[in-house]
């Protein structure tokens, strides 16, 4: 299937000389749903990356994370922005192209020695799913591999993360 022809593209947002490629379009496609999920997990199962649990970023690996985890018969497990989560956190700061941001997770999220991977719809800079391996890292849990619907190869992202196996559907 292809999955470029479900994502739109919306140049010049949130800012100019951003093509923001919008997953809104692909999420309402209901064989193109089927087909990423389907497709995601079966690329994990292949490389034998079993998790426990399941990490989503907010908030766009949200719309993905807890259907993975459902097909791995896993746990969902949020990392948010600031301030959302009410009992005890983890929190990791990381840059961004001007300034700082933060992410969060529950210190009881994970049980000890849990096997986990990271999901996100996309991956740019890489900053937000480095500072979630870096929550999970503060943790005793097993980083399995990162999984992401988009891919932007140019920003290199990939290469500010752990080495463990990265799973992607689409590059641009
Ligand atoms: O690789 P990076 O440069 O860190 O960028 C990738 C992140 O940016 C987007 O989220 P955003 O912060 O826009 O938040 P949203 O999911 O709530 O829209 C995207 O969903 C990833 O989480
Ligand atoms: N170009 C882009 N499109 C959608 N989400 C993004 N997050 C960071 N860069 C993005």
């Amino acid at each position: 299937m292809d999955l470029k022809a479900l994502i739109r593209d919306i140049p010049d947002f949130p800012k100019p000389g951003i093509i923001f490629r919008d997953i809104t379009t692909l999420l309402r496609d209901r064989e193109g749903l089927r087909y990423t999920i389907d497709t995601l997990s079966d690329k994990f199962q292949k490389a034998n990356l079993i998790p426990d649990y399941v990490i989503g970023i907010e908030s766009r690996g949200f719309l993905f994370g807890p259907s993975l985890a459902y097909q791995f018969n896993a746990g969902f497990v949020p990392v948010r922005k600031p301030g959302k989560l009410p009992a005890a956190v983890h929190s990791m700061e990381y840059d961004l192209e001007y300034g700082k941001d933060k992410v969060e997770m529950h210190q009881d999220a994970l049980p000890p020695n849990s096997k986990v991977v990271i999901v996100d719809d996309l991956i740019a800079t890489g900053g937000t799913a480095k500072a979630t391996a870096d929550l999970v890292n503060k943790i005793d849990c097993e980083l399995l591999g990162f999984g992401f619907i988009i891919e932007l190869k140019d920003l290199e992202g990939r290469n500010k993360l752990p080495d463990v196996p990265i799973i992607t559907l689409v590059d641009y």
